[in-house]
């Protein structure tokens, strides 16, 4: 009930405020906000109430109040087609009537065809069956002539026998394995789905970072570990440059060389560098190998490109082999992330290495191939820790690695199983469970994790001289006829190349010409860069048979003794040691001229002999200056030897110290007073000094002010000092 009296609340806001909207008008006031106006200003004044979570508490006027997350349709309006014209089906049908009259009445014609929407009314779907009547358009001629503009289907067969022949060809090559649609029985046993860890690397995104990097790039680096490089290396992307962008260098870089042997470096190289330029690398702040070369390269190819102002060099491989760590190398300092995991660098990154040139980090990319996982998981593409099963992987590991290196580094003398030998090394590690069960798990991690970091001695065994590198050998021929069939071939070839120039346009062969100038120059680049790998320190201890070439007849003693190339960085200290390397080798050798000696007393013998001093020699002086040792022990066999180096040097420096004491003696006593000076009262020669000075003429604070004894005791000692200075 209401209340009598009660006259219900007035809806009509009496206030004058301007954002009234039923405020009294007053006289004479024509440009007042109306509602709207006012309605608008309001909702621009409006501020979202928030708690102090940042949950809205009261939405906005004309706010959509719709939860997150709802899929809300906006209903279609006619309006956004606009600009086109919407016509009714009536309006439609009409219009094909009207024109398919005209079209027909030869009396007509239609005006501006082109502006017409001509195919509504030829757009009545033909039924599937219906006859093409070709002949009703075209001429027979046109048709099936010889001059038929008709399209033929492409068969590949021009009859019904080639057919058949072709047929049976296809049965004989048929292969089960490639049959895609063959349909099996299903006998309930599948393949299990790879994990998604075995799929690192080959992501459209990382894919997508090659691919911009190879875009961005004037030269690539393909990094490849030295242990593996054929599987490191990738055949498909070498192609898509050679086709798609052959303008681009290809470099091969073979990093990891400290942890294979000096000869299979070499080799390596010298197999990889006639599909493509390549240098042996080892990446490291302190101790690092090819470097100078690299740079000298880079710095080249620079020249090459004087049309543009700096060239970037993109570093593209496998994951984990060393990518980032070139780089840091290059640039003498942390610039890109380095870790011994796979996958750490993510995306593609710019660095500054000179003014020039520019150098670009890729993530690893996995190149597609048939490798099992475990082939996968020792080449480093996936995290040790990120494996279910690391214990299923240790059979391949005991299979690639020489059981010696395996006893040598786990001290394990025999095994007669993979889960013999984690057995066994749990034991010897003590990695236990509870109840004294060896932990299988933590110890493959741990064997997995060497391997991966190379603390196992192992490397693939470069192709002999008479391999090629996909390890074919080579059809058997004399020496002689081998000659005369090579010289008969670049004879061909250089037939065929004249022809080919002669059949070409006269802009295409400018073209070529500039093709093949600049081949000739990277080829002069190329020939002036020579290693020397005698330098490379290799950190593992390799046994006998693996540190000497027992195959490799064409290995050249002397190729590690070359020193064409000065690394730049390396100048100073390591020419020293290098010259003392050479100075070993003679001696060893017996005679003036190493390569000489080399070459009389066994190549293999003094290269074996020489690598593992070099590997010691270096590895005892890079320890020592990695820890700053203040003194530095030097082995009985090696002090005399250092010690007598460095007696000339130790010679000259104390007679230099000698020299300087005995100058600075003289010099003082230069300074010292004069014989009749030094019988003279410090009082006498106060004055002496004063007289002398007044003589240019009186001062008054010379004379005077009491401060100026402390000014006249400092004079002479600021005088000698100044005295010195002259001298100097
Ligand atoms: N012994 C040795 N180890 C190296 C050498 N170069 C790189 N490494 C090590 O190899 C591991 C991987 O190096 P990274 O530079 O991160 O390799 P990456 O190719 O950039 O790897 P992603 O980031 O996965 O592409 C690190 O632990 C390095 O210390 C080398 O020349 N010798």
């Amino acid at each position: 009930m209401v209340k009598p009296g009660f006259k219900g609340r007035s809806s009509i806001n009496t206030s004058t405020s301007s954002s009234n909207p039923d405020r009294p008008k007053q006289a004479g006031a024509t440009s007042l906000r109306d509602r709207s106006t006012i309605k608008r200003l309001n909702m621009y004044r409006q501020k979202q109430r928030c708690d102090n979570r940042g949950k809205v508490i009261r939405n906005l006027s004309f706010q959509s109040s719709v939860t997150p997350g709802t899929v809300a349709r906006v209903e279609p309006n006619i309006k956004w087609f606009a600009n086109t014209r919407v016509i009714k089906q009536s309006s439609l049908q009409k219009f094909q009537e009207e024109m398919g009259r005209v079209q027909k009445d030869p009396y007509r014609v239609i005006m501006k065809r082109s502006k017409l929407p001509m195919s509504l009314l030829h757009d009545r779907i033909k039924a599937h069956n219906s006859k093409v009547h070709i002949l009703d358009t075209e001429g027979y001629q046109t048709t099936f002539g010889p001059r038929a503009q008709r399209k033929r289907p492409n068969l590949l067969v021009e009859d019904v026998k080639d057919l058949v022949v072709r047929a049976e060809a296809s049965v004989l090559s048929y292969s089960v394995d490639k049959d895609r649609d063959l349909v099996t029985e299903d006998s309930g046993v599948r393949e299990e789905v790879r994990e998604e860890i075995f799929k690192k690397g080959q992501s459209k995104r990382i894919w997508g970072e090659l691919y911009k990097v190879i875009d961005s790039s004037d030269v690539v680096i393909q990094v490849l570990d030295a242990r593996d490089p054929m599987g490191t290396r990738s055949q498909s992307i070498e192609t898509y440059m050679k086709k798609e962008k052959p303008w681009k260098h290809l470099i091969f870089v073979l990093n990891k060389c400290d942890l294979i042997p000096t000869w299979v470096t070499k080799r390596w190289v010298a197999i990889l560098s006639a599909i493509n330029p390549t240098l042996a690398f080892h990446a490291s702040l302190t101790n690092s190998f090819g470097k100078g070369c690299l740079i000298q390269l880079l710095r080249q190819f620079g020249k090459l490109h004087t049309d543009k102002k700096q060239i970037s060099v993109g570093f593209i491989g496998y994951p984990n082999v060393g990518k980032s760590s070139v780089i840091n190398t290059l640039r003498s300092k942390k610039v890109c992330n380095v870790a011994p995991i796979a996958g750490e660098t993510k995306v593609w990154q710019y660095i500054t290495l000179m003014r020039r040139i520019f150098l670009i980090d890729c993530p690893g990319v996995v190149y597609p191939s048939e490798d099992s996982e475990s082939d996968i998981v020792l080449k480093g593409v996936v995290q040790v820790e990120k494996i279910k099963h690391p214990e299923e992987h240790i059979a391949a590991v005991l299979e690639r690695a020489k059981p010696e290196y395996i006893q040598k580094t786990y001290r394990i003398p025999t095994w007669t199983s993979p889960e013999d030998f984690l057995e066994k090394l749990a034991f010897r590690t003590g990695k236990l469970h509870k109840g004294g069960e060896p932990d299988i798990v933590t110890v493959s991690k741990m064997v997995l994790n060497d391997w991966q970091r190379g603390r196992i001695p192992f490397f693939v065994k470069p192709p002999g001289p008479d391999l090629n590198p996909e390890g074919k050998e080579k059809e058997a021929a004399a020496p002689g006829a081998e000659v005369q069939v090579q010289e008969e071939q670049e004879e061909e070839q250089q037939q065929q190349e004249e022809e080919e120039v002669a059949a070409m346009p006269a802009e295409q062969e400018a073209q070529e010409r500039c093709k093949e100038k600049q081949k000739e120059q990277v080829q002069k680049i190329l020939s002036g860069v020579r290693q020397n790998f005698g330098k490379i320190s290799v950190a593992p201890e390799f046994n006998d048979e693996d540190l000497d070439p027992v195959e490799m007849a064409d290995l050249d003693a002397s190729d590690f003794f070359d020193s064409d190339v000065e690394e730049e960085e390396e100048a100073g200290e390591e020419k020293e040691e290098q010259q003392e390397e050479q100075a070993a080798a003679e001696g060893k050798a017996g005679g003036p001229s190493t390569k000489a000696a080399g070459v009389t007393k066994g190549p293999s013998d003094t290269i074996r002999q020489l690598d593992a001093k070099i590997a010691k020699y270096k590895q005892f002086l890079d320890r020592a200056k990695s820890k700053r040792f203040s003194a530095i022990r030097i082995p009985k066999g090696l002090s005399s030897k250092v010690l007598a180096d460095d007696k000339p040097k130790q010679d000259e420096k104390q007679a230099h110290i000698k020299a300087v004491i005995e100058r600075s003696k003289k010099r003082r006593a230069g300074e010292e007073e004069t014989p009749a000076a030094a019988k003279m009262t410090s009082k006498q020669r106060r004055a002496a000094e004063r007289a002398s000075k007044l003589k240019g003429g009186a001062r008054y604070y010379e004379t005077h002010n009491i401060k100026n004894k402390n000014r006249d005791k400092k004079m002479p000692v600021l005088e000698g000092k100044k005295g010195k200075k002259a001298k100097r």
